[in-house]
């Protein structure tokens, strides 16, 4: 296969988004594909090189972005900003370094938070195609937004009815838009992905079409879309890419691998994993009523706790201790848990890469949704697809102790428990078939490549 075409992939510096991308183009690479993954210096100096995951793929950086403050803008507009302003400023010379070369790009894909890379791309000569790394239910609700079609009434205990969807309540969208002074710049990021929809020649979703199949089809009244996901490392769910068994870049390093041997020593389907990925920050009673529900299970748990939230831990729940009963870890390989035989049920927010990777991986899930797409996701997990519990929060917005017991108890035992199980996996089966050679998934990224290549 000749590797010809040439492609710049520019993902949004945060790991819930590096993921997808950095996988997207292994499958690419995979066909064909030459792919320049471009990130910041900071970002790059992170790859993994030890399992050769990215071995096909080229790095460009961009320089590093200090934040500064600026009057009248929140930090993630400062942020955003400076992004935009490293890869304006670094990609026409990456560009033109290709050209020199001898491999000219022909294109951009682009994370959809990020939809100016299209001005870019455009400017260069280039085309470009837009990857959303949230689900396609999500990203149809920023959709609504940007076109001034979502109806919402803020009453108590009103519905929402958009076409391709299940009835839901106010608490099921996402956080940014049933409170919409909660975090008014990322509101907007989320609404502008939908800026370049029209004019991108190709647009890719990480879902897959059996997943979402109604909003999926009523996306696709509006515009072509193709469906590429689940973008899970290849070695845990088709096994067509030899030594694609990680992402290829983790922004975070555990300290230790013990838990490791630690699942060893456990019996088939007994331990709790619990992780909030990569961005959540839980209050200090929260993480208390998490603490004190796992001690009262009957199950051992692995816990990931970030360096940034340990000192919320409970004074006796110490990093890196192994004990009988669970050990917690600032970071961990989370695909080589999930897979491990030992782990029964996964406690997790609900981000769009920790869902699929349970559901690939064929793990029942208790979700506790934070912030963003993580409620909508939920909404789905506990009430279209069952494959998991959705948490209730109290009347403070914390979920108890005593509701982390029921939940964990219902997806782990009985007849609930086994119903739950059986759906993860029939979807897992499903996750499979798509990008199995043949799948919808697999199909779309074939077509995907052969327009590259002809246009
Ligand atoms: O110890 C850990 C914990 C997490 N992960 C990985 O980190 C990623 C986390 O991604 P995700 O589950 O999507 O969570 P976030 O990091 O919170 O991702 C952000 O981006 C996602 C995609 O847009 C959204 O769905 C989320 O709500 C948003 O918070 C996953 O691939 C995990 O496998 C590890 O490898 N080791």
């Amino acid at each position: 296969m000749g590797t010809n075409t040439h492609v710049l992939a520019i993902p949004f510096p945060l790991q819930g988004h590096i993921n997808p991308m950095l996988q997207l183009c292994n499958r690419l690479s995979s066909k064909g594909v030459r792919v320049t993954f471009v990130t910041t210096v900071s970002v790059s100096k992170t790859l993994q090189t030890k399992t050769g995951s990215i071995n096909l793929i080229n790095i460009e950086t961009v320089p590093d972005f200090t934040i500064q403050e600026v009057d009248g803008l929140d930090i993630y507009e400062i942020y955003i900003r400076s992004f935009r302003a490293s890869i304006t400023n670094g990609i026409s010379d990456i560009i033109k370094k290709q050209r020199d070369s001898g491999f000219p790009v022909k294109a951009i894909v682009y994370d959809s938070v990020i939809p100016w890379s299209l001005d870019i791309a455009n400017e260069n000569g280039l085309k470009g195609a837009v990857l959303f790394t949230q689900p396609c239910a999500v990203s149809s609700i920023f959709y609504h937004m940007h076109k001034g079609t979502l109806e919402i009434s803020r009453d108590e205990g009103s519905e929402v009815l958009l076409p391709g969807m299940p009835v839901m309540g106010l608490k099921d969208l996402p956080t940014l838009v049933y409170d919409m002074n909660s975090y008014p710049s990322l509101l907007r990021l989320l609404v502008e992905q939908f800026s370049t929809f029209e004019k991108a020649d190709w647009r890719l979703f990480n879902t897959f079409d059996k997943l979402e199949d109604e909003i999926l089809k009523w996306m696709a009244t509006k515009y072509p879309i193709r469906t590429i996901g689940p973008t899970v490392p290849s070695m845990y769910i088709d096994k067509r890419i030899q030594g694609n068994n990680d992402y290829g870049l983790s922004l975070f390093k555990p300290k230790t691998e013990s838990w490791a041997e630690w699942l060893d020593t456990k019996d088939d389907q007994s331990v709790i994993y619990v992780s909030f990925g990569s961005l959540a920050d839980l209050s200090e009673k929260q993480m208390e009523e998490i603490a004190l529900g796992l001690t009262e299970t009957k199950c051992s748990f692995l816990w990931v706790v970030r360096d940034s939230e340990q000192s919320k831990l409970p004074q006796d729940f110490t990093s890196d201790q192994l004990t009988e009963k669970g050990l917690i870890v600032n970071w961990c390989s989370q695909l080589e848990v999930l897979s491990h035989r030992s782990v029964g049920c996964f406690l997790t927010h609900g981000g769009w890469n920790s869902t699929l990777e349970a559901l690939v991986l064929g793990v029942p899930m208790v979700v506790m949704p934070q912030w963003t797409d993580q409620t909508t996701n939920a909404k789905f997990i506990a009430d279209v697809w069952r494959t998991g519990v959705r948490c209730k929060e109290n009347g403070n917005g914390i979920v108890t102790r005593e509701e982390v017991i029921v939940c964990v108890n219902d997806v782990m035992k009985g007849e609930r428990g086994r119903e739950i199980r059986r759906n993860v996996l029939k979807w897992k089966d499903l996750a499979i078939e798509a990008v199995s050679e043949g799948g919808s998934s697999d199909k779309n990224v074939t077509e995907f490549v052969t327009e590259l290549k002809s246009a």
